[in-house]
C-alpha cells in the first residue's frame, strides 16, 4: 500500500500543487488528487499516516525549490501551506471516510481557499518581477546619468576656464556610434554667444585632452541663448572606409552622401538649389572625392551628369570607358549606360556642353510655365521625368581664374549656368586645387556654391579655411592631417570636420552595372532645345578625344596641372601607334554602332551622296550612309524629337535646305531604322510618326 502512494508519488504529480498549473487547475488538480489518494487509501487501508508525511516531504521539497528560483516568502508559505492542508485532509478524509459530507464539503473549500491563494501569489509573484526589472532600469539609467552628470560637470567648469563664459548644461547625449557625445547648454544672460564657444575649439579639444583628430565643436542650440557642443573621442578620420557597398537609389531631394563626420554619421550635400566647391590639392585625395560624387550622381533617378574635365578626362573616363567599351554587360549580355551622361573632354566639347545646358535652361524657362503655375512654384519640380543636370567641372575653379582668353570663353558660359540655371535645374560642381581669391572673389560662386569642401590632406599652403568657410571659426587644417579628410559645410549643416570614402576602381563598375537602367533620359523639352548637340554626343569623331588622352604614365596630377589648369587637351594630338587603347576604342565605336547605328563600317566608303533606298532596304548601302551628314543630322532629329516622334516630312523640310535631301530618301532612312531597331513606328497612316528607340514607350 506504502508502494501505491509513493508510485503515484514518482508517477506523476498527483499531490504536487504548485507545478505548471494557474490557481484554478492548480486548485482542482490538488483536490481532485487528495480525493482520489483519499478513496483508494481508504479501500486499501493505507495508514492514514503516510499521506501527512507526503504532504510534509511535498511542502519541504516545494519550499527548497522555490528558494532556488527566488521566490518570495510569501510565494513558499502559500505553497507549502497548501501541501500541508492538503495532506491534512487527506489524512483526516481517511480515517474517517473520504465519502461523507463533511469530507466533500470541506474539500472544496479547501480548493477554492487553494485556488484564491495561488492567484493572490502569483499576482505578487508577477508585480515583483516587474519591480525588479524596474529596479535595475533604474539602476542603469542612474549610472548612465552619473556618467553625464559628471561630463556636464567636467564641461562647465572647462568652459568657464577656457572661455570664461558660465553655462548651465541641459543635457548630455553620448552618440550611438559610440565616438562621442553632444553637450546641449545654456549660455548665462548678459551677452554671450555660441560662436565665442566655438572660436575657442582649439583651446577647448586642448583642455580635454583629447585624442589626434578629434574636437570640440559649438554650434548654435534651439535658440540664441543656447548651444551645442559635440565632442568626438575616438578619430574615425584617421580611419580609411570604402564607400557604403549599398548602391540604392538615391535623388537630389534625399541628398547625396558624400561623407562622414567624426561622429561617423553621414553627411549629404543637397543640391537642388545649390552648387557646390571642392577645394582640395594635390594628393590631398580630390580624385577620389570627385569619383565618390560621381558614384552619388549615378545612383540619382532624377540626376543626369555632364562632365568637364579638360586634364585628361580622367575624372570621368573611368565611368564611361568600362560601359561602352563593352568591359560591363548587364544581364542577358545587355550593355550598359555609362554612369555618367555626357563626358567633356576637349574645349570644344566642352564649349557645347555648356552652350547646350544654356539652352536647356532657356528652353526648360518657357516651356514649363504651365508646370510651374500648376505647381505654385518658381522652382521646376525636378523628377525621373524631368531630371536634374549637374555638371561637373574638374579643376572648374582654375578655368574661372585662367588668364587666357580662349578659356575665359568657357569660363563666361560655366557663370552663366550659373546664374541663369538654379530654378531649371542645372547645378555645378566645380573642384580646384587652391582656394584662390579669384574663385572665391566671385560673387556669383559666393553665393550659389554654398555646399563647400576643402580637403586638407594635411596640406597647409594656400588652406585659407576662413575664406572657404567665412563666419566659422576654430577650425584648423592640421585637424584632419589625412588623405580624403578636410572639412564641409552647407547650408543645412555647419563647416566641420568630415573624411570622404574611399572608393575603389572596382565599386566604379559595380555602380555603372548597378545604375545602368536607373537613369533617367532627359525630358523631350531639354533633349528639343538639346538638339544634335547633345543626341551625337557618343559620335566617333565626338569621343576621339578619349583615345588621344589614353591614360598617361609617370605624369603626375601636379605636372599635368601645371599652374592650376593643363590645356594640352585643347591641343591636338595625333596618334598613330596600336595600342590596347585603340582596341578598346574599337569596341567603343561598336557599341556606339550598335546603339545608334551611327559608326561607319570601314568596308563602305563614306558616301555623300543619299542612297535611294527608299524601295527595297538595303543595309550594307545604309552602312555607306552613316557617314553621311545628311543622314547623321536626320537620326539626330529623330532622337531630338524625344517621345513625340516625329515623320518622314518633317525630317526633310529640316533638311532641305542644307542637305537637299527628299521626302523620298528619309522614308528608306526610317524604314531601315525601324527594321533595325533605331526608331519604333508609332500610328497608321498619315498619323504615322516616329520615335527614336530612347524614346520608345516600352522603354
Ligand atoms: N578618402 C580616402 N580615404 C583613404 N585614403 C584615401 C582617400 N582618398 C584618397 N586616398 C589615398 O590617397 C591617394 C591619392 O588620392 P587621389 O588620387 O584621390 O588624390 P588627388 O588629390 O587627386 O591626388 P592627385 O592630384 O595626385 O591625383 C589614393 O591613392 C589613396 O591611397
Amino acid at each position: 500500500m506504502a508502494t501505491t502512494a509513493t508510485k503515484q508519488q514518482l508517477s506523476g504529480p498527483v499531490l504536487d500543487w504548485a507545478a505548471g498549473h494557474g490557481p484554478v487547475t492548480g486548485a482542482l488538480s490538488a483536490t481532485t488528487g487528495a480525493f482520489a489518494v483519499a478513496t483508494t487509501g481508504a479501500a486499501t487501508g493505507m495508514p492514514p499516516g503516510w499521506a501527512l508525511a507526503v504532504g510534509a516531504a511535498g511542502a519541504l521539497g516545494h519550499t527548497i525549490a522555490g528558494l532556488r528560483i527566488r521566490n518570495s516568502g510569501r510565494t513558499l508559505a502559500t505553497r507549502a501551506a497548501s501541501w500541508l492542508v492538503g495532506a491534512g485532509w487527506t489524512t483526516w478524509a481517511m480515517t474517517h471516510g473520504p465519502l461523507t459530507w463533511a469530507a466533500l464539503g470541506s474539500l472544496a473549500t479547501i480548493g477554492v481557499g487553494i485556488g484564491a491563494a495561488t492567484r493572490s501569489t502569483n499576482l505578487y509573484e508577477e508585480a515583483r518581477e516587474e519591480e525588479t526589472i524596474a529596479a535595475e532600469q533604474r539602476q542603469i539609467a542612474a549610472e548612465l546619468s552619473a556618467e553625464r552628470r559628471a561630463i556636464a560637470a567636467e564641461w562647465i567648469d572647462r568652459i568657464q576656464r577656457v572661455c570664461s563664459i558660465t553655462v548651465r548644461v541641459v543635457g548630455v547625449e553620448q552618440w550611438e556610434t559610440g565616438t562621442g557625445y553632444s553637450i546641449d547648454a545654456e549660455l548665462p544672460p548678459g551677452g554671450a554667444t555660441w560662436s565665442k564657444i566655438a572660436a575657442e575649439s582649439a583651446r577647448l579639444s586642448a583642455d580635454a585632452r583629447l585624442p589626434h583628430g578629434c574636437t570640440a565643436t559649438a554650434s548654435p542650440g534651439i535658440h540664441q541663448g543656447r548651444v551645442i557642443i559635440d565632442v568626438t573621442t575616438v578619430n574615425v578620420l584617421e580611419q580609411e572606409r570604402t564607400y557604403p557597398a549599398e548602391y540604392g537609389p538615391l535623388s537630389v531631394h534625399t541628398g547625396i552622401p558624400w561623407g562622414y563626420r567624426t561622429n561617423a554619421e553621414e553627411i549629404r550635400a543637397y543640391l537642388r538649389e545649390q552648387c557646390a566647391l571642392v577645394v582640395g590639392p594635390t594628393g590631398s585625395g580630390k580624385t577620389n572625392l570627385v569619383h565618390l560624387i560621381l558614384a552619388g550622381f549615378a545612383r540619382a533617378e532624377d540626376m543626369l551628369t555632364w562632365v568637364i574635365d579638360l586634364n585628361a578626362g580622367s575624372a570621368g573616363l573611368p565611368w564611361v570607358l568600362p560601359a561602352l567599351g563593352g568591359e560591363i554587360k548587364a544581364e542577358g549580355g545587355k550593355p550598359v549606360r555609362p554612369g555618367v551622361d555626357w563626358l567633356a573632354g576637349t574645349f570644344d566639347e566642352a564649349m557645347t556642353m555648356l552652350d547646350t545646358a544654356v539652352r536647356v535652361a532657356k528652353q526648360r524657362k518657357m516651356a514649363y510655365q504651365d508646370l510651374l503655375a500648376r505647381h505654385n512654384t518658381d522652382l521646376l519640380p525636378i523628377s525621373a521625368k524631368i531630371p536634374q543636370i549637374m555638371l561637373v567641372i574638374d579643376e572648374g575653379a582654375e578655368i574661372l581664374a585662367s588668364p587666357d582668353r580662349q578659356v575665359r570663353k568657357l569660363a563666361e558660359k560655366i557663370l552663366e549656368v550659373i546664374r541663369i540655371a538654379r530654378a531649371m535645374g542645372i547645378r555645378t560642381v566645380l573642384t580646384a586645387l587652391g582656394a584662390t581669391g579669384s574663385v572665391l572673389g566671385n560673387l556669383m560662386i559666393r553665393r550659389e556654391a554654398k555646399v563647400r569642401v576643402a580637403l586638407t590632406g594635411g596640406e597647409t599652403e594656400g588652406m585659407d579655411l576662413s575664406k572657404m568657410f567665412p563666419g566659422s571659426r576654430g577650425l584648423r587644417v592640421d585637424q584632419a592631417p589625412y588623405k580624403g579628410a578636410g572639412f564641409m559645410g552647407t547650408p543645412e549643416s555647419p563647416a566641420a570636420l568630415f573624411k570622404a570614402w574611399r572608393i575603389l576602381p572596382n565599386q566604379i563598375r559595380e555602380i555603372i552595372a548597378a545604375t545602368s537602367d536607373r537613369h533617367p533620359v532627359l525630358d523631350d523639352i531639354s533633349a528639343k532645345a538639346a538638339g544634335p548637340a547633345y543626341a551625337r554626343r557618343w559620335d566617333a569623331d565626338r569621343i576621339a578625344w578619349m583615345h588621344d588622352q589614353a591614360p598617361e604614365t609617370g605624369t603626375t596630377a601636379a605636372e599635368r596641372a601645371g599652374t592650376g589648369l593643363n590645356l594640352s587637351a585643347l591641343q591636338d594630338q595625333p596618334t598613330t601607334q596600336v595600342s590596347p587603347e585603340d582596341e578598346m576604342l574599337r569596341m567603343f565605336r561598336e557599341q556606339i554602332d550598335a546603339q545608334f547605328a551611327t559608326a561607319p563600317d570601314p568596308r563602305t566608303p563614306a558616301d555623300d551622296t543619299p542612297s535611294p533606298a527608299a524601295g527595297g532596304l538595303n543595309l550594307s548601302a545604309l552602312r555607306g550612309e552613316q557617314d553621311n551628314p545628311a543622314h547623321r543630322a536626320a537620326l539626330a532629329l529623330l532622337l531630338a524629337a524625344g517621345r513625340e516622334g516625329t515623320g518622314a516630312s518633317a525630317i526633310a523640310r529640316a533638311l532641305a535646305e542644307e542637305h537637299g535631301t527628299t521626302r523620298q530618301t528619309v522614308v528608306g532612312w526610317l524604314k531601315a531604322w525601324v527594321k533595325d531597331g533605331t526608331a519604333v513606328r508609332i500610328g497608321e497612316g498619315t498619323k504615322a510618326r516616329y520615335v527614336h528607340r530612347q524614346h520608345a514607350p516600352e522603354s
